[in-house]
């Protein structure tokens, strides 16, 4: 009889979002990334965790563009990227937000959006500086897409502060709201909870459930673990560079490798 369950003959690439394998990188004598990979299907928050100096943010770095690694083969949905600039990976589809907040402080809210948008717009940034018809139409658009993005992510009454007035937590929201105009299919944070307080995290965890909700695709590096445990599908953990655990939160919580990591004791 014919195997009718099609699901085993389809290749697991075609399944993914992003798919990192052997990525190694080294700065001067210290191998900072050893062999690392990892796979993330559509629509899930995916968790990079590791003790301080673990490869995170170098690993971030990389499939970002801003690190070239000494090896590594990378795919996003389903087609080979290079990362080798930062441009080019937005373009790709890639949109990231950074530890250390980085927006145009002295912008509004909305016009930090605008300009997330102009990765994705025929004119980009040359046409909003020269602005002829096409390009005014363009950008009445864009303004209107900008402002449903603020209110997305809850701060729309802030459409027209300068963005370094807002509050810690509001201006993490605008660096989503950011991120999120350039329609990525991977929205890459970097430890997002950063210096939130307590409220601000249970919020922004209701945020990145709803982008989740509404088939958007995270990538998480987060410190905070009962953040991570609570929200990610699947996650990796990193150590002195190398992967010691993979899978579903539950799993990894337990692994004893995670566990001597996290606790100090020495496993190395
Ligand atoms: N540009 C660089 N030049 C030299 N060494 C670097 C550079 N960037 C990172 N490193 C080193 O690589 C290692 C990994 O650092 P990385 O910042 O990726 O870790 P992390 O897991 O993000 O840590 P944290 O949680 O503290 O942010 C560390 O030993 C760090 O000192």
């Amino acid at each position: 009889m014919t195997n009718m369950n099609t699901a085993t003959t389809q290749p697991d690439t075609g399944e993914l979002i992003l798919s990192v394998q052997g990525v190694n990188k080294r700065f001067g004598g210290l191998q900072a990334l050893s062999d690392v990979g990892l796979a993330i299907k559509p629509g899930e928050i995916y968790g990079l965790i590791g003790p301080n100096g673990a490869g995170k943010t170098t690993f971030f770095n990389v499939i970002t563009g801003l690190y070239t690694p000494d090896s590594g083969e990378f795919k996003l949905g389903g087609n080979t990227y290079q990362p080798t600039a930062v441009h080019e990976v937005a373009k790709a589809g890639i949109a990231r937000t950074f530890q250390n907040i980085r927006l145009f402080g002295e912008m509004t809210a909305l016009e930090n959006v605008m300009v997330g948008r102009h990765v994705r717009t025929k004119a980009g940034l040359f046409g909003a500086v020269f602005r002829p018809a096409s390009i005014k139409r363009e950008e009445a658009e864009i303004e209107d897409m900008a402002h449903e993005l603020l209110e997305y992510v809850g701060i729309s009454q802030h459409a027209h502060h300068t963005a370094r007035n807002l509050s810690y937590g509001h201006q993490r929201r605008l660096e989503i709201a950011r991120a999120l105009a350039t329609e990525p299919k991977l929205l890459a944070l970097d430890e997002p909870a950063a210096g939130m307080n307590a409220t601000e995290k249970v919020e922004l965890r209701g945020l990145l459930d709803k982008i989740r909700t509404d088939g958007r695709t995270i990538l998480l590096i987060e410190h905070d673990v009962k953040l991570v445990m609570g929200l990610c599908n699947r996650l990796t953990v990193l150590d002195y560079g190398k992967v010691i655990a993979q899978g579903l939160p539950q799993d990894v919580q337990k692994d004893k490798a995670v566990v001597e990591a996290y606790l100090g004791t020495p496993a190395h």
